[in-house]
């Protein structure tokens, strides 16, 4: 069973400080009673799921993450400061799991959600804590509590922003090899091996990452795993992105078939906004563009776009509608300007 990004991660919350053993002294007092204050506590590691991710490409370069530790306490009851928490930030759609790969611990589904991964070590009592009736010198303090040390993986599922829609020979592929190979780091996200109908497409200097559903509808068919996995896009994407082969001469029925898919598919698909693409127009001089851009309007009551994905034709305009429905925090940097599609 392979999932689209996963990552192993070692994490330590912070131990906490020491109790300190202290004894007031001060000019005119004797036998001035214990002071030593408590440790402070150790820092928590949390997980939280935030936006402007959609990867978990930065875990790629860092795996080890530490809580602060608390400080000794000190003399004159002063309790030391508690250590830093610290938190992994993930994508929407990223569970965590035991050391063993299986056991759910946490699924961030939502944006803001956290949850705490290691809590850190209650900090030791100082000596003041242990003075009673019977013992009003007492030279005991506690040591603070070690932190707690835990492996665990990040699995991304839900990552697609675009879905994309279209009969077999729509072009699909075409689309997807032509947009999203112009990054010459592609290998970086890890998915794009394990899966070939996603890709990671760029413009204007930003990413995002289109998804070939029909591919996922098959997949769905292989697993539980990859049917949630293919839940997961549908859910998370923010626009479909429907391309009708214009060369096909049954236009309207192939824009018909997926349709009606969509709809039986249920789980709000066809409710999702539809950007709907006239494909292989370079095939097509100007008076079949325009007859068939009409006809498919007609039928479909919105707007149509014209694009050729093998000639680059309209690719631009295509990508930067997409980008129009995905919400900026979603959208990824591109690493380098020149990483962009061009034709
Ligand atoms: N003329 C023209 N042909 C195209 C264009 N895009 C794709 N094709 C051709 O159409 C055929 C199907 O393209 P694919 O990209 O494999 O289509 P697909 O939708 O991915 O098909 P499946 O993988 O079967 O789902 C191939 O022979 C492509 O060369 C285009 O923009 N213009």
């Amino acid at each position: 069973m392979k999932f689209l990004d996963l990552c192993k991660v070692y994490i330590r919350s912070g131990q906490g400080g020491k109790g300190c053993t202290s004894f007031r002294r001060e000019k005119f007092i004797e036998y001035g009673g214990p002071d030593g204050g408590d440790g402070g506590r150790g820092g928590d590691v949390w997980a939280e799921a935030v936006d402007g991710l959609n990867t978990l490409i930065d875990f790629r370069y860092q795996q080890h993450f530490f809580a602060g530790n608390g400080v000794p306490g000190m003399g004159r009851q002063r309790t030391g400061a508690d250590g830093d928490d610290i938190v992994l930030r993930v994508p929407v759609g990223t569970e965590i799991l035991d050391e063993d790969e299986e056991t759910v611990i946490a699924d961030l589904t939502e944006l803001g959600q956290r949850v705490m991964l290691a809590k850190g070590g209650n900090g030791g009592w100082g000596n003041l804590h242990f003075k009673t009736s019977t013992n009003q010198a007492p030279r005991r303090a506690n040591p603070g509590q070690p932190g707690v040390e835990r492996t665990i993986w990040l699995r991304l599922k839900l990552i697609a922003d675009v879905g994309l829609l279209g009969l077999p020979n729509a072009g699909k592929s075409t689309f997807l090899a032509a947009t999203s190979n112009a990054r010459p780091k592609i290998a970086d996200y890890p998915f794009t091996t394990l899966h070939p109908n996603l890709g990671v497409v760029g413009v204007d200097g930003k990413e995002f990452v289109v998804a070939d559903i029909p591919g996922l509808i098959e997949g769905a068919h292989e697993g539980r795993g990859l049917g949630d996995l293919f839940l997961g896009h549908v859910e998370r994407c923010a626009v479909l992105l429907h391309l009708v082969d214009g060369t096909s001469g049954t236009l309207l029925e192939d824009w018909q078939t997926i349709i009606t898919e969509i709809e039986a598919y249920g789980e709000g698909l066809a409710d999702k906004p539809r950007v709907t693409v006239l494909n292989k127009i370079d095939a097509l001089d100007d008076e079949e563009r325009a007859f068939l851009k009409e006809e498919l309007e007609a039928t479909t009551g919105g707007k149509v776009m014209l694009m050729s994905g093998a000639a680059g034709e309209g690719v631009t305009e295509v990508l930067r509608a997409l980008r129009g429905y995905i919400d900026e925090n979603r959208l990824r940097e591109a690493p380098e300007e020149d990483t962009t599609w061009r034709p």
